[in-house]
């Protein structure tokens, strides 16, 4: 076993899904390198050595991978948020491939020869491609600061830029930056949970251009303050008019959840619009909305296609968000029965079906597992999930399985509980017929994935 302290040459052979280097010690240990790309070879210095595995950081670089180039962002490497843009993006989408192979095969049980992987979907876009900004608020030199989080910390990084957002994410973010020392709000503060702002959250829909402000605050503002943010998000209206929404989030609870459950309309309207393929979706400031629009409508479309247009029978999807892929879904003109817990989502779910015209949807409010025990349901040709990162649920899995659909498309934004759920299918008589990671997010190690399962039985 390696100590903590030594240095040994080493050569990555792989990433792992934190966008570090993975490399093999001669004693079998495997260690984690940060900034190390696949075939590179460099003295790593150990300097953390557990049971299982090590952690350790380039000292001297020895062989150099040819795919790899000059990050564009100068927070690169101590922002949280990118992990790959030190390699080449065909470079990126070949990582991300190999990501959910492993997760599949250690996590899964799956063996390579039944894995149909295809390639990854390239992002139309690689940078300006997020509509949504999210940064954490912290009291930074006794000054209230607006940035992101360094990588596996609480520790802000006050930066007024991010070339991964939409360009005026990033003019309003230095608004933030120059304006919210001047209000007399404080930071809140996670230690001693005294303070109020917690987050800003913004949002341009890239195809809409309508833009919101979200500001997530420990408690109810007193009315003295909430005229001041009224004042204040009058002015910055008046210099950025598509930022016409604005609206307030009471989130009381410490941990690291953003979004509490109440949220106060500040000014105009508390939603925007962004536009999919044909659709117009409205989605309340908290609702789940995919963060890259372009790639979102080629996931769609992929869906979609993968259903053909020929089939017939009963389509049940489950964790709807907002009803976007539930347009693309309807319109292959089967019946579908939508499913979303969060209540300001099935709300825009409803609305978004009747103003799009929809007319094959009907909309259950409430959680799939609910759902899923309301006595008999009916049948289903098709079942269609979308669960959040931590998967779905054996409730929910074993109910699918009761309903046997025919098929089974599985969305996922994390390998390793999409590889535990497709055991699970796999277990109950599916076969996987293709799977095909999908870049929603460049320059993050984050993989999105279609799965497709049927029925052999
Ligand atoms: C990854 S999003 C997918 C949304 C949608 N398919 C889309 O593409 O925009 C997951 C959604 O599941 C919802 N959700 C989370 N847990 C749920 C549950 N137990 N039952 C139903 N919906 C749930 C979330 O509110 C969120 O809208």
């Amino acid at each position: 076993m390696p100590l903590q302290g030594e240095t040994r040459l080493l050569r990555a052979r792989g990433v792992n899904s934190e966008g570090d280097g993975l490399c093999d010690c001669d004693d079998g240990l495997v260690v984690f390198v940060p900034m190390m790309l696949p075939g590179e070879e460099a003295l790593v210095r150990l300097v953390k050595v557990k049971r299982s595995y090590g952690i350790g950081k380039v000292l001297e670089s020895k062989a150099v991978s040819p795919e790899r180039v000059t990050p564009f962002c100068p927070w690169f490497g101590k922002c949280g948020g990118c992990r790959l843009q030190h390699g080449s993006y065909s470079l990126q989408l070949e990582i991300k491939e190999g990501l959910l192979l492993d997760a599949m095969m250690r996590l899964g049980g799956f063996l390579r020869e039944n894995i149909p992987l295809r390639p990854c979907v390239p992002s139309p876009r690689q940078r300006h491609y997020r509509n949504k900004a999210s940064f954490p608020i912290q009291s930074f030199r006794g000054v209230v600061t607006p940035g992101f989080f360094q990588r596996d910390s609480h520790h802000l990084i006050p930066v007024d830029r991010c070339p991964l957002i939409d360009p005026s994410l990033e003019e309003l973010m230095k608004v933030f930056r120059e304006t919210l020392p001047t209000l007399s709000l404080r930071a809140y503060d996670e230690r001693s949970q005294r303070g109020s702002l917690r987050h800003v959250l913004l949002r341009k829909g890239s195809h809409s251009g309508q833009g919101a402000v979200l500001l997530v605050l420990k408690e109810r503002p007193s009315s003295a303050l909430f005229d001041e943010l009224r004042v204040f998000a009058r002015k910055t209206r008046a210099r950025f008019p598509l930022f016409s929404s604005w609206a307030i989030n009471i989130h009381p609870d410490p941990g690291n959840v953003i979004i509490g459950s109440r949220t106060l309309p500040l000014s105009g309207a508390p939603y925007i619009e962004e536009r999919l393929g044909k659709y117009v979706f409205r989605m309340d400031l908290t609702a789940f909305f995919q963060v890259n629009s372009s790639q979102a409508e080629n996931l769609y479309e992929s869906v979609k296609a993968s259903l053909g247009q020929e089939e017939k029978g009963d389509i049940l999807e489950l964790y709807s968000g907002v009803g976007s892929l539930t347009a693309y879904l309807a319109s292959t003109g089967r019946r579908v029965t939508a499913v979303e817990s969060w209540e300001p989502s099935s709300r825009s779910l409803e609305h978004n079906m009747k103003s799009n015209a929809v007319k094959n949807v009907s909309v259950f409010r409430g959680r799939a597992e609910d759902y899923c025990s309301t006595g008999v349901l009916p049948p289903f040709r098709t079942v269609v999930l979308d669960p959040p990162r931590s998967g779905s649920t054996p409730e929910v899995i074993a109910a699918i399985s009761r309903l046997s659909p025919l098929e089974i498309l599985y969305i996922s934004c994390n390998p390793a509980t999409l590889a535990r759920d497709l055991r699970s299918f796999v277990d109950t008589g599916y076969r996987l017929i293709s799977l095909t990671p999908f870049d929603l997010f460049p320059q993050t190690a984050h993989v999105e994935t279609l799965a497709i399962l049927k029925r052999t039985r």
